[in-house]
């Protein structure tokens, strides 16, 4: 587990374009010794806006994306393609105008590939299992005004689940009610987490997260990569730092 490190920069856009170029730099070096690199999204508007940013940049072309396993670390429980999955957020943000492979692209099944929710939780730590080794190269996550990643809220009673790799969340206290997470002990597993937050109503989170405040006040608290944790921020987000 890693002490978090700060990247200022001024604005949502700068948070979105250094966490692009960083992730870019990233993925070229990883697939560099390894055959695949495991990449965790995230919902919300910084984990679409880091896709805009990557495919602007001319960097994204050092990447080859179909060695690049996609996962989420939470999802909406809709139905494919609904307006309001992180996955189809980010595949309109520019994830799909990647060259990734489907094959390794693990989108969270919905109502209409599932019968619940937990289901859908069951088989996507089954595919986790199978295709992810248990780790993830890099893990982005966007951080609620409540402290909240993935969709592992505060106070919530699945935010404390062990034992498992994935959990259904109903009654989530932000729309729609029904999620499917991965736990902390899954998030836990990864070389690198990257925050990614923007705004000054984010600036307690922020705070409370990099201090490592306790569960019941902060989710973003109880993740770290083993080689790096690192939050990317903007200077509003920065103001109780
Ligand atoms: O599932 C959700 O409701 C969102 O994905 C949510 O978890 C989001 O990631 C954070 O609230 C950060 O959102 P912003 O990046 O817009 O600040």
């Amino acid at each position: 587990m890693t002490d978090p490190q700060i990247d200022v920069s001024a604005d949502k856009d700068g948070v979105a374009h250094a966490a692009a170029e960083r992730l870019l730099a990233t993925l070229a070096e990883v697939l560099a010794t390894k055959d695949e690199a495991h990449l965790g999204l995230t919902g919300g508007s910084l984990g679409s806006a880091i896709w805009a940013a990557v495919a602007a940049s001319p960097a994204k072309d050092s990447v080859d994306w179909s060695k690049v396993r996609v996962w989420w670390g939470d999802e909406r429980y809709l139905p494919a393609g609904d307006a309001d999955r992180n996955d189809v957020q980010n595949d309109e943000a520019g994830l799909a105008s990647l060259r990734l492979d489907p094959e390794k692209v693990h989108r969270v099944d919905g109502p209409d590939r599932s019968p619940d929710a937990e289901e859908s939780a069951a088989a996507y730590a089954a595919t986790v299992r199978e295709h992810g080794h248990g780790a993830f190269d890099v893990m982005l996550l966007g951080v609620g005004p409540d402290g909240h990643v993935a969709s592992l809220f505060p106070g919530h009673p699945a935010q404390l689940t062990s034992d498992a790799i994935t959990v259904a969340v109903h009654e989530s206290p932000k729309p729609p009610p029904d999620r499917v997470s991965l736990t902390f002990e899954a998030l836990n597993r990864s070389d690198r987490v990257w925050f990614i937050v923007a705004g000054a109503d984010k600036a307690r989170a922020v705070a409370d997260g990099i201090a490592g405040a306790p569960a019941e006040q902060s989710s973003a608290a109880q993740v770290r990569g083993s080689t790096e944790t690192v939050w990317f921020v903007d200077e509003a987000a920065a103001t109780d730092l």
